[in-house]
């Protein structure tokens, strides 16, 4: 029944899915990705959801980010190291400021696939996918797609997987340690002296913690999830787990923890909404500006069927110039319906633009933008600011204007790497931590006087 359920959904249009040349080659593959390893477990993912009730619920914060588009050459521990880090020393200035648990959920281990605006490049050659699919380099024969890749791809993510787990568990579960980097920060940002109050309480948090005998080295701090976009449908329905524990028999993906669906693929009628709904994994959905109320209810009506706290969390991605206007009715409405979903803020990618010298490149302050307005929704109606959706690595990249050391257009090519969007680099995405912990403490404050 299940199975059959699944060839009905991939039998469904699909949007952003490769020409592949060969389909007996593609065929062979998907064959081969079958008897593969998983690359997480159900129990892992159970663990999950439970803590995205809790975030539902307004009593915990989900912080997930990372590359725009993972690469198999950058799939190295040292990359791994920074960004899992980067990811780790925001969530602990937000867990201090919200006073309340921080999920930290990578963009890792799987985020090779990408969904284009357009089929070709500004050279004619067939647009870049994602190291799933093709090659960033510009020859047809690199473009062309290979089915191969999702061998590599998968290869690949387990590797991550693996490093990801221990670096988390063996190098990054001390609060101390993540502590003293951020103080760094704060040391030599030109912003760092507005950010000396928080990064003092929390010094002094930490001192009272070791006063009572912890350094905080809990379980807890060792954890990492991860997820990437579920586009490339041939190799997401290729390893799944059948889980009976629910209230109706749904598949696990053994590929990541949590996949989301993108702006692009979120058609009522296509297959990547389809393949979701045979999910018990936390489903995520990229809403953008277009997003109508009624369809946001319809995903929650969907993807939410047995009104499960956490199950889905709706990534509003509307831009800094639409995002007081457009969300409030989608909130407004969803709340009405009596689901509580995760309201996730991707502050990305409506907000992405070109320089005058041909770079696609984003703003800070227009980021910054987009997050505050998100918070005064949900302060205004009431409902919990429930997490952050990032492009950002721990290096030191030039790819997003503006920020504390005010990066200029002529700046974007000295470290212009992104095989995609543009991300914040390590100073850029604490800068904005330290914003973001203003403005949940904030939340938290008008929380409780709500609750009281
Ligand atoms: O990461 C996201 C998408 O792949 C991206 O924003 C689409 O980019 P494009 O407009 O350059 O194709
Ligand atoms: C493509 C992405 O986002 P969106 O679907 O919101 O454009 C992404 O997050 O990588």
């Amino acid at each position: 029944m299940l199975a059959q359920r699944l060839v009905a959904a991939l039998a469904r249009p699909a949007a952003q899915q490769p020409l592949w040349p060969d389909p007996a080659r593609t065929a062979a593959v998907v064959r081969q990705l079958r008897e593969a390893a998983p690359i997480v477990t159900p129990a892992e993912t159970a663990r999950l959801s439970a803590r995205l009730a809790a975030v539902a619920r307004g009593e915990a914060f989900l912080l997930q980010g990372g590359d725009c588009a993972e690469t198999f050459a950058d799939n190295t521990e040292p990359h791994l190291r920074a960004n899992l880090g980067l990811l780790k020393r925001i969530a602990l200035v937000l867990t201090h400021a919200a006073g309340r648990p921080v999920v930290p959920v990578a963009r890792l281990a799987g985020q090779y696939a990408k969904p284009r605006s357009q089929p070709v490049d500004a050279q004619g050659l067939p647009v870049y996918r994602g190291d799933i699919i093709n090659s960033v380099e510009p020859t047809l024969a690199a473009r062309t797609p290979d089915p191969h890749r999702m061998l590599r791809a998968h290869a690949n993510a387990a590797r991550a997987m693996a490093w990801a787990r221990r670096i988390c568990r063996e190098e990054l579960a001390d609060p101390h340690a993540l502590h003293q980097q951020n103080l760094r920060f704060v040391g030599s940002s030109p912003v760092g002296a507005r950010h000396l109050r928080q990064a003092e309480e929390l010094d002094r948090s930490l001192r009272f913690m070791a006063g009572l005998g912890t350094r905080g080295r809990t379980a807890q701090q060792s954890e990492i999830y991860v997820s990437h976009e579920a586009l490339l449908l041939d190799y997401e329905s290729a390893l799944l787990w059948a889980d009976t524990r629910g209230p109706e028999p749904l598949f696990s993906s053994g590929l990541a923890h949590f996949l989301w669906i993108g702006e692009r693929t979120r058609g009522l009628d296509g297959a990547h909404i389809a393949f979701a709904e045979l999910l018990s994994n936390p489903i995520g959905v990229k809403i953008g500006p277009n997003t109508t109320p009624e369809q946001a209810v319809e995903y929650v009506r969907r993807l939410d069927p047995h009104a499960t706290p956490g199950r889905l969390t709706l990534i509003s991605r509307m831009g800094h110039a639409q995002v007081r206007e457009v969300l409030p009715p989608i909130v407004e409405k969803v709340t009405a319906s009596g689901h509580q979903v995760i309201w996730q803020c991707d502050p990305m990618h409506g907000n992405s633009q070109t320089s005058g010298n041909g770079y696609k490149t984003r703003r800070f302050s227009h980021i910054i933008e987009e997050i505050t307005g998100f918070f005064e929704v949900h302060r205004e109606l009431g409902t919990h600011p429930g997490g952050l959706h990032l492009e950002a690595t721990g290096e030191d990249v030039t790819e997003c204007l503006g920020g504390a050391r005010g990066l200029g257009e002529d700046d974007l090519p000295a470290r212009y790497r992104t095989a995609c969007d543009p991300r914040l680099n390590a100073e850029q995405s604490m800068e904005l931590a330290f914003t973001v912990a203003d403005l949940l403490a904030e939340s938290t404050v008008h929380h409780l006087e709500r609750a009281r």
